[in-house]
């Protein structure tokens, strides 16, 4: 993970650097009446694995679909690379959409093509390669991603849970992008699974270099491989920085999702395990 300092409320002193990725200001979202995000600023900053928390409904998908240009905003900019897409001429934005990869929640795998044909997917549409040679990427994807060689010709309904969430993130992969965005990446998986996905995304993140964008509601995902936290209530992002910073918050949304009865059961395992891996090893004569 890297270490990087406390940034509140997302926004750091002295302007934007070349080391943002993405930078949200005053955004505003709504859907009829309904406005979601509120005047949001947010800033995920290059090499990092930023997690984004939120109840159930306050917009961390909306936010990940405005940051990719999928749903209207109202007000606002996005820059992504510092880039407004809002400001690109259509071969410009379809550069900039090359350079980032996304898996959906749940995967959203075209359920009539097999994993091979999901991964080349992109690589039809965004670059002019044989198919001798989209055999080979997909086969280096498949293998990137820890799956047998075997699940190239199968279609989703033949993976596990766990499978096809490898699957499409080695779809999101696919056209080497520096930014990934994962919509609850372990939701649905059993906790060893869960636990092997954040391993697998720590590890290509560290060995790829990208800069990850992921929304979770896994506490063990934010202990384990976020170096920094988002938190979203009413339509604004009320905190960002390292989890520590957020635990240690007196805000009461805080409080409640990270000191509530899961969260508390979930650190008090925690502190557990870090006790048994700092014991000192037994001495021998
Ligand atoms: N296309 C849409 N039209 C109307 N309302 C929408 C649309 N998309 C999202 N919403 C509303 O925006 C709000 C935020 O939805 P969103 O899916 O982003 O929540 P979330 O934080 O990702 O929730 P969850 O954790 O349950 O997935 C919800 O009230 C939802 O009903």
């Amino acid at each position: 993970m890297t270490s990087l300092a406390t940034f509140e409320n997302g926004a750091r002193a002295g302007g934007e650097s070349p080391d943002v990725v993405i930078s949200v200001r005053d955004l505003v979202v709504g859907f009829g009446d309904k406005i979601v995000m509120k005047g949001l600023d947010l800033e995920v900053y290059r090499g990092e694995v930023l997690g984004f928390v939120g109840g159930s409904g306050q917009g961390k998908s909306v936010l990940t679909r405005a940051i990719l240009g999928l749903v209207p905003t109202r007000a606002g900019v996005i820059r992504v690379f510092g880039q407004d897409r809002d400001k690109l001429a259509p071969a410009e934005r379809r550069a900039l959409e090359q350079r980032w990869g996304v898996l959906f929640q749940n995967g959203a795998l075209f359920s009539g093509l097999t994993v091979k044909q999901n991964i080349q997917m992109p690589m039809r549409e965004m670059r002019d390669l044989s198919q001798g040679l989209m055999d080979e990427l997909a086969m280096l994807k498949i293998e990137l991603v820890g799956l047998a060689p075997d699940a190239a010709d199968k279609f989703p309904s033949e993976l596990s849970g766990g499978m096809v969430k490898r699957a499409a993130l080695a779809r999101a992969l696919a056209l080497d992008p520096e930014l990934v965005f994962l919509d609850e990446p372990t939701s649905g998986l059993d906790p060893i699974g869960a636990a092997e996905f954040d391993e697998l995304i720590g590890t290509l993140q560290k060995t790829l270099g990208l800069t990850v964008f992921m929304v979770t509601h896994d506490l063990d995902s934010l202990y384990s491989i976020c170096d920094r936290v988002a938190a979203l209530a009413e339509g604004r992002v009320i905190a960002a920085g390292p989890l520590e910073t957020l635990l240690a918050s007196d805000h009461p949304w805080l409080r409640a999702y990270f000191h509530g009865v899961r969260g508390g059961r979930l650190r008090a395992a925690r502190a557990e395990q870090e006790d048994e891996e700092w014991k000192p090893a037994p001495t021998t004569r």
